[in-house]
């Protein structure tokens, strides 16, 4: 099978390449690498590739691959897709921009929740599968077994969303803010005896400073939080909010619609997505079988028992960053009722989020010939 990578060397690309590497991927394979700006230059020496990089709008070489994974981009999907479908090409576009996903022709792939979905799709001749936003596919990765088992009636999810999802460039600001914050008091901090209210009014003035690097986010994001993400669509909601019910119910192919909505909030962590769900089910289960269904439906689901400790070591991004591991704890009846239930849970957003579904579609399209 001769697959084309598109955007290979961008910051969910190389963690795909990461990825593929260390599951042996490339050996069903016959790579071939491309890029928007650095045609012909040597490729990477991954997979036996020893090529140079190929033009990735040149319609003709596309069209001549099996499959093609992109990782460049939903301004690049929108301009090539369709050109290449146009020109009559049947081979299998996987991506991870979000340009596609709502189409008919498309399937959303995140095959520990739907593989039935995907081989519907597959039989079907569906030839698009697209990567799911990376909130949604943390929070199926992680209660995947409660809508699977039929016991979601409704979800709200309050998101604390890391800096990777706004891109690599959006990383290094906030640690630039951070470090810019530190310069601001350093003197102070190394007095013992300053005081904190002198510290903070001075954090405070740099937050507000027409200095303060904000070039990426646009707002300071280090000693603060934006609860704003994308853009606004309609009825208050935010893009990203709006993709919770939408992509959702597409991944589970659900009949009837499960309503899912919440505020999507970015916060300084690097790359880890958090999320704080209220569940309401539609029985009163017991918790520990409720936890036993969560914990029972794929291989990297993690219950974390509602413990302080076991909680603060194992569910926070510091202990999941760069691991495939999805921890869901703080499980608790709420006061409201018996069957509205309070989940929290974490998962690498690049992983997970982006860069798993995508290298795990290709091994599916392998195994498949
Ligand atoms: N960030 C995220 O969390 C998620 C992103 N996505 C999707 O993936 C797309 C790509 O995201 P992301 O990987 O963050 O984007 P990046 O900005 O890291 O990379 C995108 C492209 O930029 C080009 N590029 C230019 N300069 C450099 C450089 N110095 N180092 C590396 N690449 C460079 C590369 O293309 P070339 O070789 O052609 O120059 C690369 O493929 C997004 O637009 C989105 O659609 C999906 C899910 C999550
Ligand atoms: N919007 C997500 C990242 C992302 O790329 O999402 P999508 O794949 O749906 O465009 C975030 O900011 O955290």
């Amino acid at each position: 099978m001769r697959v084309g990578f598109i955007g290979w060397r961008g910051m969910v690309g190389s963690v795909l390449m990461q990825r593929m590497l260390e599951e042996n991927d490339f050996a069903g394979i016959e790579p071939v690498f491309f890029s928007t700006s650095q045609v012909g230059r040597p490729g990477p020496e991954i997979g036996g590739y020893n090529g140079v990089l190929e033009d990735a709008s040149d319609i003709d070489v596309l069209s001549k691959l099996d499959a093609i994974v992109s990782c460049q981009g939903g301004d690049y999907t929108k301009e090539i897709h369709p050109k290449l479908r146009q020109k009559g090409w049947q081979g299998y576009w996987i991506d991870a921009a979000s340009s596609l996903r709502m189409e008919k022709n498309a399937v959303i792939i995140l095959d520990p929740t739907n593989r039935s979905v995907i081989d519907a799709g597959l039989k079907s001749g569906i030839k698009d599968y697209i990567g799911g936003n990376c909130t949604v596919s943390l929070m199926l990765m992680a209660i995947g077994g409660l809508f699977n088992a039929g016991l979601v009636e409704w979800v709200s999810t309050m998101t604390y969303q890391a800096s990777s999802g706004a891109g690599a460039q959006n990383m290094r600001e906030l640690i630039e803010q951070m470090g810019t914050l530190h310069q601001s008091v350093g003197t102070l901090l190394d007095d013992p005896a300053s005081a904190i209210l002198d510290i903070d009014r001075k954090v405070t003035a740099t937050l507000n400073s027409p200095d303060f690097p904000t070039e990426q986010f646009g707002f300071p994001l280090a000693g603060s939080l934006l609860p704003y993400i994308d853009r606004e669509v309609e009825d208050g909601q935010s893009r990203e909010e709006w993709k919770g019910f939408a992509e959702t119910n597409k991944i589970l192919g659900t009949t009837t619609p499960i309503p899912i909505d919440g505020l999507c909030v970015r916060i300084g962590a690097m790359r880890c997505h958090s999320q704080a769900l209220t569940i309401k089910l539609k029985k009163d289960l017991p918790l520990s079988e409720i936890s036993q269904i969560i914990a029972k439906a794929n291989q990297w689901v993690d219950v974390v028992p509602n413990t302080k400790p076991e909680t603060l070591s194992r569910l926070t991004p510091t202990a999941v960053s760069g691991t495939l591991r999805v921890p869901v704890g703080r499980l608790r009846k709420m006061k409201m009722g018996p069957e509205y239930l309070a989940a929290f849970t974490v998962g690498d957003q690049l992983l997970w989020g982006a860069a798993e579904p995508l290298r795990r579609m290709v091994r599916i399209l392998m195994e498949q010939r």
